[in-house]
């Protein structure tokens, strides 16, 4: 009979966001938990008896219920706890591997109330692209993709349609997030024109959808959207066009209750971040009296 080698198993990426609430001061942390645990597992890969396995979804619902029993301060603390708790509560458990990635975020700074919104550090990718026709025509069409933002508050989702397919609970205080992909066509179109400050203009852009994401108190993302677009064309003459792609990058309470854990939005609550299926927001924003010429999708461009 073949010999089994080296084994482990566990629940692997477990997307865990906790935020606290400092008053209006939030603080977020954000981690992708690995769980690999061997030991005595020889029988269920032999016999398929369990006996000895702690299913996958406990080790899940671990990471879940000690990050809001104990917090989270640092990656290798919280990854120190989870593996003793395994090690020394299982008896057939001999070792337990815990990875952890952390994303760090930053807080966008701007003029509205409470420091609630952030954006992942150092992700985007900004975009330009460049058409010239030998009539002399110019259009360049800048942007940028992969710009995560999160607002911990001051989003709320209700009073939508209900059917009888219609399960989602109205939302008065969820989170708000999203991975940004953008462009916006410039009106600089032949060479007489003088040519914008290419560098600044992005820039400035860049800030003004950041403050309208960090500002707009939102019933919808749709509304924010609309809110970062009207920003742009209303405080940049050089722009005439913008395009957002914008994934709601749902976060969901978890149900910590079978553990005796209350987990409410007002302190210290745990979130699920699905990565899918996501709601995905899309919509161009014109100056008045401009024509789209933007495709409706950006992955074209
Ligand atoms: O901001 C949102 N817009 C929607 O259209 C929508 N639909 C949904 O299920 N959640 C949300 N959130």
């Amino acid at each position: 009979m073949p010999t089994l080698g080296q084994n482990q198993y566990g629940k692997a990426e477990n997307r865990v966001v906790r935020i606290t609430r400092d008053g209006a001061t939030h603080h977020i942390k954000d981690l992708n938990v690995s769980v690999a645990l061997s030991g005595d597992m020889d029988e269920v890969h032999y016999s398929g008896s369990n006996a000895s396995v702690l299913p996958t979804d406990t080790t899940k619902n671990t990471v879940y219920a000690f990050a809001k029993q104990y917090g989270i301060e640092s990656a290798e603390q919280f990854g120190v706890h989870l593996a003793r708790h395994f090690v020394t509560s299982q008896p057939a458990i001999h070792r337990a591997r815990i990875r952890i990635e952390e994303y760090a975020w930053e807080r966008v700074e701007h003029s509205g109330e409470g420091a609630h919104s952030f954006v992942r550090t150092g992700r985007e990718t900004r975009l330009a692209q460049i058409t010239h026709d030998d009539g002399g025509a110019w259009e360049v069409v800048s942007g940028l993709k992969d710009l995560t933002v999160m607002n911990s508050t001051n989003s709320e989702f209700w009073g939508y349609v209900k059917d009888k397919y219609t399960t989602l609970p109205e939302a008065y205080d969820r989170v708000l997030a999203t991975e940004v992909s953008g462009r916006w066509r410039f009106n600089w179109t032949d060479d007489t024109q003088p040519v914008p400050d290419w560098d600044e203009s992005y820039e400035e852009t860049r800030k003004h959808l950041l403050a309208a994401f960090a500002e707009t108190y939102s019933l919808s993302l749709q509304q924010t959207l609309y809110a970062m677009g009207s920003r742009i064309v209303e405080r940049r003459p050089e722009i005439d066009e913008v395009r957002f792609s914008l994934p709601n990058k749902h976060h969901f309470l978890v149900d910590l209750a079978p553990f005796g854990l209350k987990n409410d939005t007002a302190d210290s609550a745990v979130y699920f971040a699905a990565d899918r299926p996501y709601g995905l927001i899309e919509a161009t924003v014109l100056r008045d009296g401009c024509d789209a010429r933007i495709p409706e999708d950006l992955t074209n461009l």
